[in-house]
């Protein structure tokens, strides 16, 4: 469904990703591994239209989106979930949701607030509260119930384990199986190699821009060198 292939970005002079490649194919769950500053979240806003590659394709089922402004490519099917939450705080639950919705797509069921509010039952009981009175891990389900109004095919989560405590991050990991279950391509980016396995079906592992392994999530497991040389701190 999502084939990057040759992706090279910079920030100014200095050359970030170098031929990044990576497929995530049809309802699957894609981890993209890596330490801290490998290139993890550059990857995804490259292939979000955020940094705009210098080189390279970035394929929606077949159609080549790289080089197109990020507003072209939520279009196109692809949501995005970045590491900081972006949430609005003087707006309600219900309000952040309204203002995350877009037209549905014939392949899949449309998000409502109702079913959006059954794979987050925490946000159903603080539908009228302002997102600035929310906790961190409820703010990182606001964000990810929100680009779900956007009724995306492909959704990319960069680093969504992050900082919560591991009760959330447990919720977190049945949340996205569940998205899975629904159909939806997840693309995730992570550090947490426990995480990972909790939901990943494969895995492509960056190191300083560079893709240096891919695979099944079992296979990388059982790679004692690969995690030693590309993820162990
Ligand atoms: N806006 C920027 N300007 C210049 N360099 C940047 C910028 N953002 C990131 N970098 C550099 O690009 C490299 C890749 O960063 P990136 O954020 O993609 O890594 P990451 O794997 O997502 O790590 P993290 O877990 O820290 O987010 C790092 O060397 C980082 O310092």
């Amino acid at each position: 469904m999502l084939a990057v292939s040759g992706l090279h970005a910079h920030y100014g002079r200095a050359h970030i990703l170098s031929d990044v490649a990576l497929e995530a194919r049809q309802g699957e769950v894609l981890v993209l591994l890596g330490r801290n500053g490998a290139g993890k979240s550059t990857t995804m806003k490259a292939i979000m239209g955020l940094v705009p590659p210098s080189a390279g394709q970035v394929r929606l089922d077949g159609a080549d989106l790289a080089g197109q402004e990020p507003h072209v490519i939520a279009r196109a099917g692809i949501g995005y979930v970045p590491e900081e939450r972006r949430i609005f705080t003087d707006l309600t639950v219900m309000e952040n949701l309204a203002v995350g919705r877009r037209p549905p797509r014939a392949c899949l069921a449309p998000w409502t607030p109702e079913r959006l509010f059954a794979l987050f039952p925490n946000l159903g009981e603080m539908r009228n509260r302002p997102g600035g009175r929310m906790s961190g891990g409820e703010q990182q389900m606001l964000t990810i119930a929100r680009t779900l109004m956007g009724n995306p095919r492909l959704l990319l989560l960069d680093e969504p384990s992050e900082g919560l405590s591991p009760l959330i991050v447990e919720q977190m990991a049945n949340t996205i199986l569940q998205l899975k279950r629904e159909g939806l391509t997840v693309l995730l980016s992570e550090q947490n190699l426990h995480f990972a396995g909790l939901v990943s079906d494969r895995a492509t592992v960056i190191e300083q821009g560079r893709i240096r392994w891919s695979g099944t999530f079992a296979a990388l497991e059982a790679d004692a060198a690969a995690q030693a040389q590309y993820l162990s701190v």
